[in-house]
């Protein structure tokens, strides 16, 4: 559920008409409910209350506007980050240090010294050359990293290749084989506390089945660990839970997905993380755009709108599929091909789809472009760099302005030798 809905004929978020937004903003705009971020936050924390020790830690990759941290620090959230400037992020929203964890499979020398220093919580290691580097950093700043070891377990996630981490080919994580090995060589490190295994086999994720089988074999690991005496108090369990796309569409929710890890991680008797992204921010938020104008075809007309590929990117990379509806339907359909303005075939965000019948300066918008959106917006074809608003019942604010052309070109220059 969320709290875009059409009241007296216009699409509202909460109770705002979005052509308010729009018409003091400008298109192509992002909109975001609090009261879906905080509605999802809580229904994913209340999936995972049977289980005793639980750790949720928002993947601010999803949608990591600084509002949107503060909706989910405010909730209780810590954050599962993958650069030096995500953990800035989440640190500026008000998220303690200490709930912070900090993944991902390149992590500088430099960002590995800053997030020492800042004094995150937990670093989950990809692998065994890194630990090393951790190691000689935190010895050297006179502390201990406190650390995990992201393992794949070679299980196919079942979802989009491009977002599948948790195979043997994907880069993520170390063999799972290797990983017994690996985690006694880093346990003997003077910098590093290894407290437990981390595992995030994909996004976007619509069956419970191969996550159930990836933390199955998580789960005779951590017995492998700890009959070799190794400690292990926390299992990371990543996040990847997928979303309706499509109305209709039939997935699992946080609710299965909870009894699912309460089954298998019976008596485990750690504490359990989760990097929940998606499933929080997705649905809490639409992409505002203008029809540009209706171009007549061969086939489909196309609606070119003022939002593209720069702006939500999601299509052109992985196929994906957005709701699209006009702000104020008239109830007559049509069946069209949904393009943005930039030059390549690939900015196109859907063909020969029925969607309300809409015209030149009509108003629509992409649904559940809350997660993956704004945040993987660039200014292709010197494009500005999308707004993002947050509604609050009848309030609104700007919570990103948008970044005018004019200001990119203002950080170029000629070199002299050009002149
Ligand atoms: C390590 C890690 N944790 C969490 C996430 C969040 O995933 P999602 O937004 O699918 O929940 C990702 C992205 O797939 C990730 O790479
Ligand atoms: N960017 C992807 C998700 C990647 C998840 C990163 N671990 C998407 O839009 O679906």
């Amino acid at each position: 559920m969320d709290h875009f809905e059409i009241v007296d004929g216009e699409l509202h978020a909460e109770q705002v008409p979005l052509s308010a937004i729009a018409r003091e903003v400008g298109t192509p705009v992002y909109v975001y409910s609090r009261a879906t971020l905080v509605r999802h936050a809580k229904v994913f924390r209340e999936a995972l209350s049977a289980l005793p020790k639980v750790h949720i830690a928002f993947a601010v990759k999803s949608n990591p506007n600084l509002a949107v941290l503060r909706v989910l620090a405010r909730e209780g959230y810590g954050a599962d980050v993958v650069s030096e400037g995500e953990m800035n992020r989440a640190l500026a929203a008000g998220i303690k240090p200490e709930d912070v964890v900090f993944s991902g499979v390149g992590k500088t020398r430099a960002e590995l010294i800053a997030a020492v220093r800042a004094g995150i919580g937990q670093f989950n290691l990809e692998s065994e050359e890194e630990g090393v580097e951790l190691s000689e950093i935190a010895a050297a700043l006179r502390t201990r990293a406190t650390c995990t070891l992201r393992v794949n377990p070679d299980v196919d996630a079942r979802t989009h290749a491009k977002i599948s981490t948790g195979k043997a080919e994907n880069k993520f994580g170390v063999a799972y084989d290797r990983a017994s090995g690996i985690y006694a060589r880093l346990s003997a490190l003077p910098g590093l506390e290894m407290r437990g295994l981390a595992v995030h086999i994909g996004s976007q994720i619509t069956d419970l089945e191969p996550s159930r089988q990836a933390f199955l074999k998580m789960g005779a690991l951590m017995n492998a660990l700890r009959v070799q005496g190794y400690t292990v108090s926390h299992m990371d369990l990543g996040g990847g839970l997928g979303v309706p796309y499509k109305a209709g569409d039939d997935l699992p929710t946080p609710a299965d997905y909870g009894r699912m890890v309460s089954e298998v991680a019976q008596g485990w008797g750690v504490t359990l993380m989760f990097e929940p992204g998606r499933v929080i921010t997705g649905n809490s938020g639409v992409l505002v755009t203008e029809v540009v104008r209706v171009k007549k075809g061969t086939g489909s007309p196309w609606v070119v709108v003022d939002a593209a590929m720069n702006d939500l990117a999601r299509p052109a990379m992985y196929d994906a599929w957005h709701d699209f509806a006009a702000v104020r339907p008239g109830g007559e359909t049509m069946t069209a091909n949904i393009v943005g303005p930039i030059c390549e075939s690939s900015d196109t965000f859907a063909l020969g789809r029925e969607i309300d019948a809409v015209k030149a300066g009509d108003l629509a918008v992409f649904r559940t472009a809350g997660a993956y959106g704004a945040t993987m917006a660039n200014t292709y074809n010197s494009r500005p760099l999308v707004p993002e608003v947050m509604v609050d019942g009848e309030r609104w604010a700007i919570v990103a302005n948008r970044i005018e052309p004019a200001t990119i070109l203002a950080a170029e220059q000629v070199p002299d030798w050009l002149a």
